[in-house]
């Protein structure tokens, strides 16, 4: 399984949020989208989740039908539903009129992965920013998608929470074949959690490859603007040690 995407390029009217990019997400494999602010990345993601007119191809190839699961950045509701409804309205395709035990069961084992099944009866809109976030991933989740679209899924997360949502989130992918595509800022979560890295500036890509070739402090300063450190930690994931901001262009 894999989506493969060819000259792909998103405009508003006048702008263009990203332009030429031809790259091919894998089964299996976590691939991280980063860039700067403004670099096309939700752009890009919506367009792969068919949420967004685009030129260009997205191909998913042994993808099952209704299989994309994705969290916009901004999930935003605040509805009166408790989390567990939250969750279950994710299985909105299995489920007819009457909600059956096992699917309740199963919506309770999803909460339970990311550690929130203690919150199962709270209403989500009287949730911290963080668990809510928690709980719009795990109703993507329960939906058992094959591909995989999260937008900077950790962005209200503790360092724990986040580390957690991007160990599940890699397991996930590799126990089932999933094909996940995460935006993140975050590089060095990204360089730990991600199989492969896409760098985008612009709208356009910059670099794609494993976390190592990407993530140089050439790329680095190029892309953000920032002087930085890169080295290899000694779990053997490159690391980096942003210091100051360059001036612009
Ligand atoms: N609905 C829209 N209408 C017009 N321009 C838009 C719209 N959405 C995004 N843009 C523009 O498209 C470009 C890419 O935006 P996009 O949200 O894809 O970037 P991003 O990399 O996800 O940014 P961030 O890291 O800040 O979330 C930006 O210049 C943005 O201003």
């Amino acid at each position: 399984m894999q989506v493969v995407l060819d000259g792909l390029e998103v405009r508003y009217g006048a702008r263009t949020a990203v332009t030429g990019v031809g790259l091919a997400a894998r089964g299996g494999e976590v691939l991280a989208l980063v860039g700067p602010n403004g670099s096309g990345k939700s752009s890009l993601l919506r367009a792969v989740a068919g949420l967004q007119r685009h030129g260009g191809s997205v191909v998913f190839e042994g993808v099952p039908r209704g299989g994309i699961g994705f969290m916009p950045q901004d999930s935003g509701a605040r509805t009166g539903l408790t989390v567990l409804e939250t969750v279950l309205l994710g299985r909105h395709r299995a489920l007819g009129w009457r909600v059956p035990a096992a699917e309740v069961a199963r919506a309770g084992d999803v909460l339970r992965s990311l550690g929130i099944a203690h919150l199962a009866a709270r209403p989500i809109g009287e949730l911290s920013g963080g668990q809510r976030q928690m709980v719009f991933l795990a109703q993507v989740l329960a939906a058992e998608p094959a591909v995989l679209l999260l937008d900077e899924p950790t962005s209200a997360l503790d360092i724990r929470h986040a580390l957690q949502l991007l160990a599940l989130v890699r397991d996930l992918t590799r126990a089932r074949g999933l094909v996940t595509v995460v935006a993140i800022h975050d590089l060095n979560a990204a360089a730990r959690f991600a199989d492969r890295m896409a760098l985008l500036r612009d709208g356009r890509l910059m670099a794609a490859g494993p976390p190592d070739a990407v993530l140089t402090e050439a790329t680095i300063a190029e892309v953000y603007r920032v002087a930085a450190h890169v080295h290899v930690a000694p779990d053997g994931h490159v690391a980096i040690s942003p210091s100051r901001a360059l001036a612009d262009r």
